[in-house]
């Protein structure tokens, strides 16, 4: 009944089907199929008892080759139409492979296979050329800043001057070297917010007055004979009822002569000897030039204070601390000298202190050598020896250190008969 039912519901099912896929067909016979198996099984048992198992087995096998037929059609092959080839082991083994050689190729597959493969192109940033545009300008204003600096440092011939001071002052190494760190550091820029305030110090002849006049000459030659001024206290203010008048002069020659230097751009130079006899009310005037609340041309001007205030400190720190060779002006040193400089007067606070050490024999066999040529005179070795040995030293841990410097050089030369 029920075949006759199958098969008069066939042409229905069948025009269904047809529009349906090859894959829903072949589930529909399986599934008739198994119906008809189940039915054949089912009269063996009622007739026989036997084949049960055979049958199942059939069945099984039956089953199996139908679901490896559908899995055959749905997935591995893509045939339009379906068939009951049973794949073989080989088969199916090959198209294991072909499926596990698909998926390798699929995960490197990034673009699709039937375009040509190639890189993006690059957009070109307007961002990016603004940026190296910026560093390209900075780099040149840094460029031209340090040309602008050494611009400066060639209009002072600094290095000229140093070579100088190493040439012709003698035994003052470290004085020179602190000397020059300080010009240099200044004279870099024209701009400062404080004017640069040196101050020798030493005991006498050992070449303060003498490092003074060579900065002199040097600094009217790179500036056209202007903008330094010489002050001898001795000299320019002997008398000391006369300090109104000159403490005008003073204030009149520094503020017209910055005035001047603050046009053309250059920094002036103002050299104090003989600080030892100024009277404070001198010493008050130049302290109100040292002051950090002035009109900006008032900060561009260097001030160099000479004067032996100190200088008894410094030959009593050399003589107890002759074994020991300083790199650079002991801290100690400078607070010793400092101390005896706040007794005379409080400008010296703001002041940078430039100690001149004791001189050696050594150093006055130079000076007597240095003066016998500069005289004309034949420079004879035993000649110096003899000149020198004229002179007092104090000695210390085999040191000769001349109590009054290269002071009486000078005078000790005259004294000789020109060479004939
Ligand atoms: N270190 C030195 N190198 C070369 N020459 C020197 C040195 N020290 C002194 N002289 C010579 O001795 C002379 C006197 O020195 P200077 O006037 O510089 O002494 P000073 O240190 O200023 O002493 P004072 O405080 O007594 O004035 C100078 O003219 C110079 O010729």
């Amino acid at each position: 009944m029920e075949d006759s039912e199958s098969s008069t519901q066939a042409p229905a099912a069948h025009h269904g089907i047809s529009l349906a896929s090859s894959p829903v067909r072949a589930l529909i016979r399986m599934r008739r199929k198994i119906r008809t198996l189940k039915k054949s099984r089912l009269q063996l048992d009622l007739t026989t008892g036997r084949p049960l198992d055979s049958a199942k087995a059939s069945l099984r096998r039956q089953i199996s080759t139908d679901r490896a037929s559908l899995f055959k059609t749905t997935t591995y092959e893509k045939q339009q139409y379906f068939n009951f080839d049973t794949p073989t082991l080989e088969k199916l083994a090959l198209n294991n492979q072909i499926r596990k050689k698909n998926r390798k190729k699929s995960r490197h597959v990034l673009y699709p296979g039937n375009v040509r493969k190639c890189l993006p192109v690059e957009q070109k940033s307007k961002a990016k050329r603004c940026l190296l545009l910026f560093i390209a300008i900075v780099c040149f204003q840094i460029f031209n800043a340090i040309e602008n600096l050494d611009d400066n440092l060639q209009k002072y011939d600094l290095d000229g001057l140093e070579k100088t001071l190493q040439r012709e002052v003698f035994g003052q190494r470290r004085a020179i070297d602190k000397l020059m760190d300080h010009l240099k550091d200044y004279l870099a820029t024209h701009y400062h917010n404080k004017p640069l305030v040196l101050s020798f110090n030493g005991p006498s002849g050992v070449g303060k007055s003498h490092t003074g006049r060579l900065l002199a000459k040097h600094f009217r030659s790179v500036m056209d004979n202007d903008f330094v001024l010489q002050y001898y206290t001795m000299h320019n203010c002997p008398d000391e009822n006369d300090v109104a008048k000159c403490q005008a002069e003073v204030s009149g020659m520094i503020s017209e002569m910055i005035s001047r230097a603050e046009i053309e751009e250059k920094i002036p130079v103002f050299i104090f000897d003989e600080l030892e006899v100024m009277p404070v009310a001198l010493l008050d005037v130049l302290h109100g030039y040292f002051q950090l609340n002035q009109s900006n041309e008032y900060l561009n001007a260097v001030y160099i204070l000479i004067s032996n205030i100190g200088g008894n400190e410094i030959t009593k720190f050399v003589l107890q601390n002759s074994s020991k060779d300083f790199v650079n002006v002991p801290q100690e040193l400078r607070h010793l000298v400092l101390t005896s400089l706040r007794k005379q007067h409080f400008l010296w606070d703001v002041a940078e202190i430039v100690p001149f050490t004791l001189l050696e024999k050594r150093h006055i066999l130079d000076c007597f050598l240095d003066e016998l040529l500069r005289e004309g005179l034949y420079p004879d070795h035993s000649n110096i020896e003899s000149l020198a040995g004229q002179l007092r030293y104090y000695t210390k841990e085999n040191k000769e250190y001349s109590i009054t410097g290269c002071k009486q050089v000078v005078a000790k030369v005259n004294l000789l008969q020109p060479y004939t």
